[in-house]
């Protein structure tokens, strides 16, 4: 038998997405010996298969949407949508999947880089497998930074497994856009996804098996959507599970759905949420159950505090099931590094997280909703505006459905959570994320001069919404 060949490391950081290759870089960069270990490519979801190819995609089915809406508004236009250039975008942001950009970048900062999957063997050691199989052992000084981020949760429907199904990968990666699309899940992935192929011709069904889309967030967020995806041409189901899928080449997909709908499409999309698999990781070295969802972490993000000079345990991103979200990710490397380095107590708070689905009209969404509120027992008051009757959604005129919601706690007298769905929904929604964030108070929003005529300045409106009690 050959031995594995063992190396030494201040800091190990298995899994190189947004929040591991900063992590990496800045610990590199304060001096420390660190390796960053990644099995496919430096920079991880967001640029390559996510945030960055994704907004790509709906940039261009946006510009569609908008020459569309010429008719009728100001003169007349004929689009005729041509994927070829918006899969060459993608192509581009992506340098045709390769990462020699974002390696370049990570040791130029000191980090040593090991392309393999790493596996924690000890509670400071990680062994890291290569494409050959050839094994290293490395143990960790100071550190082992976990930021493994996630891949699809596939749904254990019978007769999926096996079938050329597409994750987000294969969405990005298209050459080409497919006749027929059925998505599953009416998430983030599938909205945004589905309503861009829509936009570029491919006929979209999308299921969702909870009553509404984008479960986690307002109702009024999925009224809104479910009415203008239908309007435009999406074909939506909700409360719907998928029983079975069969696949036949050359035909495609045929979904039989529990309460009776049977669906077919040229390709099947599944983004039906994320998992990170605990047990391939070794989760159970450092006493974690591999079957949790996420890797349990304190304020601080560590998994194991270092104690008696044992290198402590950190995660961050994705795999701490906080918020799938690259600014999530990349706020918890900060309090990450701050913990390794040692510099004073920095805390991960999670009262205001922002996110926004990317879709047309976009639904940006900081903090508690109003369910979630009331969950806590929070004395719930919230206000409401509609975009469209706005001044600005009367000038806006086609495109301007959405609305401003927010949720007060009269307690304490601050807003605690708030949404923006509609045109730029997630560029307005950054007033309300530093209302949240800085839990400024409702009489000194109330104060506000909000800027005539904006779609922000609904949130003047919503928070007259409120009463003044
Ligand atoms: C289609 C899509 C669109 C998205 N759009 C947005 C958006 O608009 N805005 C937003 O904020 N977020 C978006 N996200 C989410 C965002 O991409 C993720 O939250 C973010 O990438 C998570 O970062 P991370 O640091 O946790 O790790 P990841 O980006 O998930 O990277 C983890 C890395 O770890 C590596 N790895 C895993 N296991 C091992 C192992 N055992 N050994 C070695 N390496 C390993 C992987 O190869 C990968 O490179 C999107 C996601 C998807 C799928
Ligand atoms: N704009 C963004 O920030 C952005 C964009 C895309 C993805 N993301 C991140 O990536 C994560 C993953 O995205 P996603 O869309 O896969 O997950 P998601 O959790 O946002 O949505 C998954 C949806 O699938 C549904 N679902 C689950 N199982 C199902 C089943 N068997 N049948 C029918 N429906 C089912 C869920 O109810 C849910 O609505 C998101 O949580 C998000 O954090 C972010």
């Amino acid at each position: 038998m050959v031995s594995a060949r063992v190396d030494h490391a201040d800091v190990i950081v298995v899994g190189l997405g947004p929040g591991g290759e900063d992590a990496a870089g800045r610990l590199a960069e304060a001096g420390l010996d660190v390796v960053g270990i990644d099995e496919r490519l430096v920079g991880g979801e967001c640029p390559y298969w996510g945030c960055i190819p994704s907004k790509i995609m709906v940039r261009s089915a946006d510009l569609l949407a908008e020459g569309r809406r010429i008719t009728g508004h100001a003169g007349t236009a004929m689009v005729h949508p041509d994927w070829r250039l918006a899969a060459r975008a993608v192509r581009e942001a992506t340098a045709d999947w390769d990462d020699k950009i974002a390696v370049d970048r990570l040791t130029g900062r000191g980090t040593r880089f090991v392309r393999g999957t790493g596996r924690l063997t000890a509670p400071d050691q990680v062994t890291v497998a290569d494409a050959d199989g050839n094994e290293t052992e490395i143990r960790a000084r100071r550190a082992i930074v976990l930021a493994v981020g996630s891949e699809p949760a596939v749904p254990p429907i019978p007769g999926l497994a096996g079938t050329p199904f597409w994750t987000n990968h294969e969405a990005i990666e298209a050459a080409e856009v497919p006749r027929s699309l059925l998505v599953i899940g009416g998430g983030a992935i599938g909205l945004e996804l589905g309503q861009a192929f829509n936009r570029f011709g491919t006929a979209v069904t999308i299921v969702e098996g909870m009553p509404r889309l984008l479960p986690g967030e307002e109702p009024e967020a999925h009224e809104l959507l479910l009415r203008v995806l239908t309007e435009d041409g999406l074909d939506v189901h909700t409360s719907a599970l998928v029983g079975s899928v069969a696949y036949r080449d050359g035909v495609g997909f045929t979904t039989n759905c529990e309460r009776g709908e049977r669906l077919t499409a040229e390709r099947l999309l599944v983004a039906t949420g994320r998992r990170t698999d605990l047990a391939r990781l070794g989760a159970v070295a450092i006493d974690v159950d591999p079957d949790l969802r996420a890797l349990p972490v304190d304020d601080r993000l560590r998994v194991v505090p270092p104690v008696g000079g044992r290198p402590g345990v950190w995660a961050l991103g994705d795999a701490t099931g906080k918020g799938a979200f690259t600014h999530m990710s990349m706020y918890q490397a900060e309090i990450v590094v701050r913990g390794i380095l040692g510099q004073g107590g920095a805390v991960a708070s999670y009262h205001a997280v922002p996110r926004v689905t990317f879709t047309d009209p976009e639904v940006g969404a900081v903090g508690l909703t109003e369910a979630q509120a009331r969950g806590k027992g929070l004395a719930v008051r919230t206000g409401y505006a509609d975009l469209a009757s706005s001044s600005r959604g009367y000038v806006h005129r086609v495109g301007n459905e959405g609305f401003i919601k927010v949720v007060a706690d009269e307690t304490s007298g601050t807003l605690v959570g708030a949404t923006a769905a509609g045109p730029y929904g997630g560029e307005i929604l950054g007033a309300l994320a530093v209302a949240v964030h800085g839990r400024v108070p409702l009489e000194v929003l109330r104060e506000q001069i909000w800027a005539y005529p904006t779609f922000h300045r609904a949130i003047g409106d919503a928070l007259r919404g409120l009463g003044t009690t």
